[in-house]
């Protein structure tokens, strides 16, 4: 479903790396013995989670789906990039579902949050609240406005049936909020982090109550799962991937790498990647800063600087759909002012494949800019499922690689702790 070509990207897989090094770190993700190695729950998920908890979430979704117009998902990072992800590339603008989604607790913006109140005020809202640890202070402020508004319209009783949390299974502030108040909630794995949570809990009630095949995700998930597992060298996609990304950086000095898509539908799912990688590899002085570009909206702008701007400093990473969810024909015309009847006999998924086309040899042939690209069979449910676990693995690989340890992120303490010395928090 993901294939990796590396036509563009003036890498030598067979002769810049050592396919036993890639083997090495494939037995310590499989035996879990590298660093970090509790945090590897997601490697199994997709044949291990727990279906009975699933078909819970989905009765509970279903009972939620049917009294609410508008879904508030609050959550931050992993606790929330992996849905919008999905639902934009998935659901996108498709307002013929009942149900729209919001996001908030991503921002502590007063005027994002004061606008989203005044519009909650004539909607039949519920809330699906996600945070880990519980205690991460964005998703608590938006949980702590939101329920009271939601209680203040619908009455406490109606609460009980409109919030949903997702979080640990015994220990912190929103389990212990949800169980005294009454409200549901589904378990966050402790083996899973944050950012590879998507497939757990976190991501699927959510979609599910957004009316997203879920079980077509984790489908796609346990196919990649299957698929990969096989796979312990460099035959393997993902560690194709990863490996390029590591020789790119570290031998031929690039420093950042730009994901771009052709779909504007996945500039969340951008968002997810970034995290995934930034998170996961920044450590230690090391790793390539993650960014992204949706093409062909960024070539209007950004497309200068990639073309002719400072070389030697980041590369790209190319996703092209061979087939997209939905297809558009450019129609004729017969006066013809805008002299565009000569596209009149492709659609326009052809003419963004053929933008990348030109697109790729303008910025690898001209540009100098390397390019590796990622082929995606499809923009599916499956494909998504299919596409978290496939870069999951690849971060792995990928940071082991860099020898960080991919599942923590020490660094995001620091800005949280001055935080709190700032405002005061009670020890
Ligand atoms: O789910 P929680 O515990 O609220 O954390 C949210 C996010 O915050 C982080 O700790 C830091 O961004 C992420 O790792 C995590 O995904």
């Amino acid at each position: 479903m993901i294939k990796v070509n590396l036509e563009y990207a003036s890498v030598d897989l067979a002769k810049e790396i050592k396919d036993g090094d890639i083997q090495k770190i494939d037995a310590m993700i499989r035996n879990k013995t590298g660093e970090g190695a509790d945090f590897l729950g997601w490697l199994d998920w997709p044949k291990n989670y727990d279906t009975k908890e699933f078909n819970a979430m989905k009765k509970v979704a279903k009972q939620l789906r049917a009294k609410i117009d508008t879904l508030i998902v609050i959550g931050i990072g992993g606790s929330y990039l992996g849905t919008r992800a999905a639902d934009e590339m998935l659901r996108g603008l498709n307002h013929t579902d009942k149900v729209e989604v919001i996001y908030a607790g991503h921002t502590m913006s007063s005027t994002y949050t004061d606008q989203l109140t005044k519009y909650l005020k004539n909607k039949k809202f519920g809330i699906v609240v996600v945070s880990k640890s519980g205690t991460t202070t964005e998703p608590g402020i938006a949980f702590r406005l939101l329920e009271n508004q939601l209680i203040q319209q619908f009455g406490l009783e109606a609460a009980k049936e409109l919030i949903v949390a997702v979080t640990d299974k015994a220990k912190g502030a929103l389990k212990t909020l949800a169980d005294q108040k009454g409200y549901q909630t589904f378990v966050i794995p402790d083996d899973i982090g944050g950012r590879f949570s998507v497939l757990t809990p976190v991501g699927i009630f959510p979609l599910m109550v957004a009316g997203v095949n879920t079980d077509k995700i984790l489908d796609g998930a346990k196919k990649a799962m299957k698929k990969l597992a096989k796979q312990h060298d460099l035959s393997n996609s993902a560690y194709q991937y990863a490996a390029a990304r590591y020789i790119l950086n570290t031998k031929h000095g690039y420093k950042m790498e730009a994901l771009v898509s052709y779909e504007l539908q996945m500039q969340l799912l951008t968002e997810w990647w970034k995290q995934l990688f930034g998170e996961s590899e920044g450590k230690n002085g090391k790793s390539l800063f993650p960014t992204s570009m949706i093409f062909s909206t960024d070539l209007h702008s950004l497309g200068q600087w990639v073309q002719e701007g400072t070389r030697k400093v980041m590369f790209e990473t190319v996703i092209r759909v061979a087939k997209p969810l939905a297809d558009v024909k450019v129609p004729k015309d017969k006066d013809n002012f805008d002299e565009l009847n000569y596209l009149t006999t492709k659609t326009l998924h052809e003419i963004n494949s053929i933008a990348i086309e030109g697109v790729l040899d303008a910025h690898v042939n001209v540009g100098k800019m390397p390019n590796i690209v990622l082929e995606f069979e499809k923009m599916n449910e499956e494909m998504f499922g299919y596409l978290v676990y496939w870069f999951e693995l690849a971060v792995a690989m990928s940071a082991y690689l860099l020898e960080v340890n991919p599942f923590n992120q020490p660094g995001v303490e620091v800005y949280k702790k001055n935080m709190f010395k700032l405002l005061g928090k009670p020890e």
